[in-house]
């Protein structure tokens, strides 16, 4: 198992065991449903068998007797075959539709548990592993892994149950033959032991690979406008043929073992088929067994190809979706949330102490940051780019945990805080404002779920977005997708009212009106500004007009704060931030 870190960005994927294990649980909860599912199957395999002996007893009727009792017994045969047939016939028919039920009832539970175990990744995790691994976890391998369980595994099991049955009815007929057919087949055990062998490993190596893919095509979508701003158009291009080459390398490499296999099955039923006929020929040249069974064996051998092309093509289908199935699988060895606190802080202070924190392993980019921060206060951050000012601030909103030190809100660490505690302490303001495809209601919802309308309507007036009030489906109007679109102000009202809702005692502003043009930013900022009343307000402050309002400022330089004041003791210390304020203003 490979664990998760924030330097290999990876997600773990489970071994063998954990994948038998997880399928077998997937058996044991719908117990019934999967021995219906065989049952149906075994009967309808078994009224498969009786055609080909009917038809070899038909030949020996045809060659040893004449006369209307040979007519009527022939007649009786063909009435039996027609029968056995639609017998046959309406089993599968029923043995399909309770492996669909099955498989359908473990697709559900299996993206359920993925569902589960992504939320319950800690926001950090989800945040460092590549987007494209997740989601194609979430919608590719947990599809795989549904069909695996849904078609693969049981048309697998029922094959194999069918060509026992086969093998067996040869046995019946003669010895000999039965033995003959079955060591012809050693050639399809040693193709299939050389296979999976190596099927795993290429195949688990394909599906990283895709991932890798679909990582690089959704980072290149989402940053269009900074690979435009930039010109990495030519280098966002080799990347993603770089990644094309490798995944199709990775194909072929399935793809070839594919192309092993399936000829060497073939051979092997046919030299089968061949020994059998061979075989058949002397026996019944020498009186010891009928022309009607060899033809039934013959017959028989014919309909094992039915259930070996079965076998191999869900074969490969089985390993492709176990790599899936290893994958979805592996999240739950992911490390998850630790246990929420649900301590109620003591007070609305905020207390950082002697932190260090690391993104990478090898290096800190905080080293002992202390800071107290009183209730109502309100603090800039102010540096140069890389200074640490937004990890600060990811820190002071327990999106990450200090490396050592702590930093907490009325004595109690922020990170361990259990989430609907949490938003009542700290919020992070960005410029990011997901709206989801939800009702207005549910897309306020999320910042308070026991919100009444009044108080949703509320927050919606403090922010000033009248738009929201005057929707003629109110609170029940829908929002997102091809709904009720929002322009950008709105998007960033509706953000702020869930803000309001939400209630914090503090709040961290990271470059929250940064990228507006200037009209909205404007309305913005009045929205903002009546969120902001009555709180702890960090500003992660780019614009030094933000800083000079602020009741504090924290200069920060290499992971450091290296000046704390107010805007006229810092000026008067002629430092750092002396300095860009006089550049700044123009003194
Ligand atoms: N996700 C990350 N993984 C690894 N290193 C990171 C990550 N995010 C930031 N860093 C590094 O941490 C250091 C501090 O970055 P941070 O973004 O906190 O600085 P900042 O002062 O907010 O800069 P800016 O004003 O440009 O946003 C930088 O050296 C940066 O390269």
């Amino acid at each position: 198992m490979t664990p998760v870190s924030k330097d290999a960005a990876t997600l773990p994927v489970a071994d063998r065991a954990a994948v038998r294990r997880a399928a077998w649980h997937e058996i044991r909860a719908d117990r019934t449903g999967f021995a219906v599912m065989l049952l149906l199957n075994a009967l309808a395999a078994a009224a498969g068998l009786a055609a080909p002996r009917l038809l070899g007893a038909m030949v020996d009727t045809v060659k040893e007797s004449t006369g209307p009792g040979a007519v009527s017994r022939i007649d009786e045969l063909a009435l039996a075959i027609v029968a056995f047939t639609l017998i046959q016939l309406v089993l599968t028919r029923f043995a399909l539709y309770a492996g669909a039920r099955f498989g359908e009832g473990a697709a559900a539970r299996i993206r359920e548990r993925y569902l589960d175990r992504t939320l319950a990744l800690p926001a950090s995790t989800v945040e460092h592993v590549p987007t494209g691994d997740l989601v194609t976890r979430g919608t590719s391998d947990v599809g795989s892994a549904a069909t695996a369980l849904r078609d693969a595994a049981p048309e697998v099991l029922v094959a194999t149950v069918q060509a026992v049955f086969i093998i067996a009815a040869v046995m019946v007929l003669h010895p000999l033959l039965g033995v003959c057919a079955l060591t012809s087949l050693i050639g399809i055990a040693v193709a299939l032991r050389w296979y999976l062998r190596r099927a795993r490993t290429d195949y688990l190596t394909e599906g990283a690979a895709t991932a890798a893919l679909a990582d690089i095509l959704t980072t290149t979508a989402h940053g269009a406008r900074t690979i435009e701003a930039f010109g990495l158009h030519e280098r966002r291009r080799t990347q993603t043929d770089t990644a094309i080459a490798h995944s199709r390398r990775t194909r072929l490499r399935t793809l070839w073992l594919r192309s092993v296999l399936m000829p060497s099955v073939d051979v092997s039923q046919v030299v089968a088929l061949a020994g059998v006929l061979f075989l058949g020929g002397m026996l019944e040249r020498a009186g010891l067994v009928s022309l009607g069974t060899v033809i039934a064996a013959v017959l028989y051998l014919r309909q094992l190809s039915g259930p070996l092309d079965t076998i191999m093509m869900w074969i490969e289908q089985l390993q492709q979706s176990s790599a899936s199935y290893a994958r979805v699988e592996g999240l739950a060895q992911a490390p998850s949330d630790k246990p929420r606190s649900t301590t109620e802080p003591a007070d609305d202070r905020i207390e950082v102490a002697d932190c260090h924190f690391a993104y990478t392993d090898d290096r800190d980019v905080l080293h002992g940051v202390t800071l107290d921060i009183a209730a109502g206060e309100k603090l800039a951050i102010v540096g140069p780019s890389g200074a640490g000012k937004t990890t600060l601030g990811r820190l002071l909103a327990g999106l990450e945990e200090p490396r050592s030190g702590t930093v907490s809100v009325g004595g109690v660490p922020i990170a361990d805080l259990a989430p609907e505690l949490l938003r009542r302490q700290v919020v992070l303001v960005t410029q990011e404002h997901h709206v989801f495809q939800d009702t207005l209601r549910g897309n306020l919802r999320i910042a308070d779920p026991t919100a009444t309308d009044e108080r949703m309507r509320d927050a919606l007036t403090t922010v000033d977005a009248r738009w929201a009030l005057d929707l003629p489906d109110g609170l029940d109007t829908e929002l997102g997708g091809a709904a009720h679109t929002l322009n950008g102000a709105q998007a960033q009202q509706l953000a702020l009212a869930r803000v309001a809702l939400a209630d914090p005692h503090t709040l961290i502003l990271d470059e929250a009106t940064a990228l507006l043009d200037p009209a909205s930013a404007r309305a913005t900022e009045r929205a903002l500004a009546a969120v902001l009343a009555g709180r702890t307000v960090i500003a992660i402050a780019h614009r030094l007009h933000t800083a000079h309002d602020a009741d504090r400022i924290v200069v920060m330089a290499d992971g450091s704060i290296i000046e704390l004041g107010t805007h006229d003791e810092l000026v008067a210390e002629a430092g750092i931030y002396a300095g860009l304020w006089r550049s700044w203003h123009g003194d």
